[in-house]
């Protein structure tokens, strides 16, 4: 193969190998960072198609004897036409990702290719291995090694010189031949990056060069013109595209100045060739978009029109008022002062120009259309900047897993292990689980019923956008054997598709899955996907905690006794990893976590005894708000609260939730909704105790308390939140400004007139800091998902719940400032330790009635825990973790930076689990 084809040879598979390798790591990258060569040319990989014009640009423009050219030949040829395979002898070592800048100075050879790309910048820490197995590579694995970017032997050698041709290519070299299908990788080619064009461009055409041009009859005036001949433009200089001959661009000496004395052309002036003004050819969208253009572009094409019109013979007609038998600039309409004066329309309101009245008209109409939409944009615009200016809102800050998370999540979502996660409360098992869902659905983005997240109980299920274990499994309520529910399954097309097409299956709050459940649910999976593997193959990603709440007894099992998921006969065999989170990130207090730790273990010393009981105290916190009391039953709750209600005066609302879904049994859906944490009925008033049951945003989270300040629609929200004095109530209306009684007295007009449908519930919300924030709490959706993407049931309501009281099964997974408990109603192993967990600090927690033989764990729970590490060192302090100060605004570069930076720490995924044995 001639040497000039080998250099676009190379390139082209240079650009292949490039994309394997990025494909490779998984990470988007720009193509744009293949560069080659000096500031001359710039290539880009680009698709096949540019490649003929690409080959041309470099053929025209390439230098001679110039360094690219010995950059791209390798040592032989032979190995040239593998440059493929020596890309995958790169990858294996993870050398070479494929980009990399260099030699922009071409003495400079041996430095070491760079890698360009903003992400990755100085970021590589010296000699740190990441990856334990190559094929598992991601991209940070492959940048975070220092020579990831070296040129080394086992990537193309670019700098060799003993082949590098000398000559240039030979203009008749012999064509390239691709394969047709050498290019199928191009398809996944990134268009939108920068292709700079060589930097000379084959000049225009010469309007005359030998041609025998026939003078055209619409350009008489042409026919005389003296064209230059074509010596005098050689092709090579650069000269601006027009059909205009020079000649017409001169001015005959002393025209100007007769003209501005009014004198007539002479005879040689009028002599002298002019084109008439013509019409610009101009295609209909840039018509319907000359508004964009300004006034002198309209007045040009008015013009323009206008002289084309007299030019052409057709009778004059006026642009502005559309009337024949005038020009523009003689318009009555217009001297009136009442046609459109260019000058002081606004830019958006101002009509194009077109030659016939019904263009004109659909122009116009065009142009309304267009008007009302950017207003409808803009107002759009100004509600959403309004929406966040007014309630405050921050973006929540993504949380950054810990390192300990982060492992687990590499095991999970890149090695495809089945894993149990576990840990103590607050140790971020939700977090994590969460992060793991956000992947898994990432990477199955084209095959979103590959993940089935699922959860023990309605409610767990609801806080992770999944479904419950039965639900997913198609077993009603699973009492049958294994034979008579996958019969069952088999009948039901959609549950049989479940079970086949389901990859990973996730599993949260497993505490309160029952062990014959989980035995049952396993054998299904074998018998469905005809798999002896455990669970059929399917991976399992479990995380819980079996000291918090177990399974709910149900009658027939009652006199069995409890039965974990861990005691279920195919437990082991289905999960190849336990892994124990340690850092508590709940409780900042390491001597509050060690309490709960001591209680969670069942081994309580009597310094922890002493401290809770010390907890009895009241507790002021210097507001209107109360801590939330737990109570283990669901009465209890609805008794506390309702009696709060009662107490309050003034004007109950009521918000009836909209549940819609694919189930269209009502009761059962009503079954399904009844275990959201959004009430079917929310009834409020001013002054009620409310919790927040969704995250807003940074501040305002799931579990944050508040007090219902009033009723308001969103324009009273808007005065208000202007001035929040005009409905401070303990500001008199005497002590207001002129301007907010007038305000104040607006605000109870609009109040006593507004529909009781269109007002939200102002909330003041506490904030840990001791500050408070106002929201007008509007309505949110919560959804029963299957896997495959159905909405089963669905509903809408205002994300708040009284929260006077609260049950300890909904506190299971909150987060909670304030938080009150009397043990003595404690009934159930793991129920205290739920309870008591929530809290933040022992500052937020009244504990009444603190009996020992309450908290105690279950010992099978004990016992298990114990066969994974030993107690004595689980004993030992826990972790509280040390969370940087919070982010606001983390740029891009910054955060690539810090994951590169966790992966370059992370030694294996076994220190993860050191803490279970
Ligand atoms: N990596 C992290 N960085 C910062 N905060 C975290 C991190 N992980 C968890 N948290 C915070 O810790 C608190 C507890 O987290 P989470 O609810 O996930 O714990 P959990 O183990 O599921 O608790 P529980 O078992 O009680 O439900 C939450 O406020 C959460 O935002």
């Amino acid at each position: 193969m001639p040497p000039g084809s080998r250099s676009l040879v190379a390139l082209s598979l240079t650009s292949r190998g490039l994309q394997a390798q990025l494909r490779q790591a998984r990470r988007p990258l720009d193509l744009s960072i293949l560069y080659v060569h000096d500031t001359r040319i710039r290539y880009s990989s680009i698709a096949d198609a540019m490649l003929g014009r690409a080959t041309k640009s470099f053929e025209a423009s390439k230098p001679k004897n110039d360094l690219l050219a010995k950059q791209l030949f390798s040592s032989s040829p032979a190995e040239n036409a593998k440059v493929d395979e020596q890309f995958k002898k790169a990858r294996q070592s993870s050398q070479s990702i494929g980009g990399f800048t260099g030699y922009t100075n071409p003495s400079n050879l041996s430095n070491p290719l760079r890698a360009r790309s903003p992400n990755v910048k100085s970021t590589f820490k010296q000699g740190v291995s990441v990856a334990t197995n190559a094929s598992t590579y991601s991209a940070p694995s492959i940048f975070s090694k220092q020579d990831s970017f070296q040129n080394t032997p086992d990537t193309i050698d670019l700098t060799q010189e003993d082949t590098v041709p000398t000559k240039r290519p030979s203009a008749n070299h012999t064509p390239v031949e691709f394969n047709e299908d050498d290019f199928d990788d191009d398809d996944d080619l990134d268009l939108d990056m920068d292709f700079e064009l060589p930097m000379s461009m084959a000049p225009p055409p010469n309007p005359t060069s030998n041609r025998t041009t026939a003078p055209s009859p619409s350009l008489p005036q042409y026919k005389r013109s003296e064209h230059p001949p074509s010596s005098q433009n050689p092709t090579s200089s650069a000269m601006t595209w027009s059909s205009s001959p020079p000649a017409n661009k001169k001015t005959p000496p002393g025209a100007l100045k007769r003209r501005q004395q009014g004198e007539q052309p002479t005879q040689e002036e009028a002599d002298i060739p002019r084109p008439t003004k013509r019409v610009r050819r101009t295609l209909p969208w840039l018509k319907n978009n000359a508004d964009k253009d300004g006034v002198n572009a309209i007045e040009e094409e008015e013009n323009d029109a206008v002289a084309a019109m007299a030019s052409s013979g057709t009778p004059v007609k006026c642009i502005r008022c559309m009337k024949y038998g005038h020009q523009t600039a003689d318009c009555p309409t217009y001297k009136k002062g009442k046609g459109m004066n260019t000058a002081s329309t606004p830019r958006d309101k101002r009509i194009p120009t077109t030659d016939t009245a019904s263009a004109y008209r659909e122009a116009q109409k065009k142009l309304k259309e267009k008007n009302k939409k950017a207003k409808i944009d803009d107002g759009m615009r100004t509600a959403a900047d309004d929406y966040h200016k007014t309630k405050g809102k921050v973006a929540m800050a993504p949380i950054t897993l810990s390192k300990e998370q982060e492992s687990v999540r590499e095991l999970v979502v890149n090695k495809g292990k089945s894993v149990f996660f576990t840990g103590s409360a607050g140790t971020g098992k939700s977090v994590l689980m969460r992060a793991i869902i956000a992947d898994l659905r990432k990477k199955f983005v084209r095959e979103p019923d590959r993940v089935a997240v699922t959860a023990s109980t309605g409610l767990a299920a609801c806080n992770i956008g999944g479904v419950t274990l039965h639900s997913f499994g198609g077993i009603g309520l699973g009492k049958e054997d294994v034979p008579a529910l996958v019969k069952k399954i088999k009948r039901n097309q959609k549950a049989k598709n479940r079970w086949l097409r389901t990859k990973i299956l996730i599993i949260d709050e497993i505490s309160m899955v029952d062990g014959d459940l989980f035995d049952k649910l396993e054998g299904i999976a074998r018998a469905m996907r005809n798999n002896g593997r455990p669970f059929g193959g399917i991976q399992l990603v479990i995380t819980g905690d079996f000291f918090q709440l177990p399974p709910v007894p149900d009658y027939e099992s009652k006199g069995r006794g409890v039965k974990f998921a861990f005691d279920a006969g195919t437990w082991a065999t289905a999960i190849h990893h336990t892994i124990g989170l340690t850092e508590v990130f709940r409780q900042k207090d390491p001597v509050f976590a060690n309490m709960l730790n001591e209680m969670r273990l069942g081994k309580i010393s009597n310094e922890t005894i002493a401290a809770f009981k010390r907890m009895s105290r009241k507790i002021d916190y210097g507001d209107a708000l109360m801590a939330t009391e737990l109570f283990p039953t669901r009465n209890e709750v609805e008794n506390a609260n309702a009696f709060k209600m009662r107490s309050l005066h003034g004007k109950p609302y009521k918000f009836e939730a909209a549940d819609t879904g694919s189930i269209q049994d009502e009761t059962m859906r009503e079954k399904l909704l009844s275990n959201m944490m959004a009430p079917k009925v929310l009834e409020l008033k001013k002054g009620a105790q409310v919790m927040l049951i969704k995250n807003m945003d940074d501040g305002l989270v799931n579990g944050s308390l508040g007090k219902v300040m009033a009723f308001q629609t969103e324009a009273m929200f808007e005065i208000y939140d202007n001035d929040p004095d005009v409905l401070d109530s303990s500001i008199a209306t005497e002590d207001l400004t002129e301007q907010q009684q007038g305000m104040r007295a607006n605000m109870a007009k609009k109040e006593s007139s507004a529909k009781e449908s269109q007002m939200y519930p102002l909330v003041r919300f506490s904030m840990p800091d001791g500050t408070s924030r106002d929201l007008l709490v509007q309505h949110e959706e919560w959804k029963v998902e299957l896997p495959n993407g159905e909405i089963q049931a669905q509903r809408r309501q205002l994300p708040l719940i009284l929260a006077w009281a609260l049950s300890i099964h909904k506190a299971q997974g909150q987060t909670l400032e304030r938080v009150k408990i009397d043990l003595r109603r404690v009934f159930e192993k793991g129920q205290a330790y739920v309870a008591l967990s929530r809290a933040t600090s022992q500052d937020g927690l009244e504990v009444q009635n603190f009996d020992k033989s309450k908290v105690m764990a279950h010992p099978r729970v004990g016992e298990f825990y114990n066969s994974l590490y030993s107690v004595n060192k689980a004993l030992e302090y826990p972790k509280v973790a040390e969370l940087p100060p919070p982010k606001k605004e983390k740029s891009y570069e910054k955060f690539m930076e810090e994951k590169v930076e966790r992966y370059n720490d992370f030694d294996s995924d076994e220190e993860a689990m050191a803490a279970y044995g």
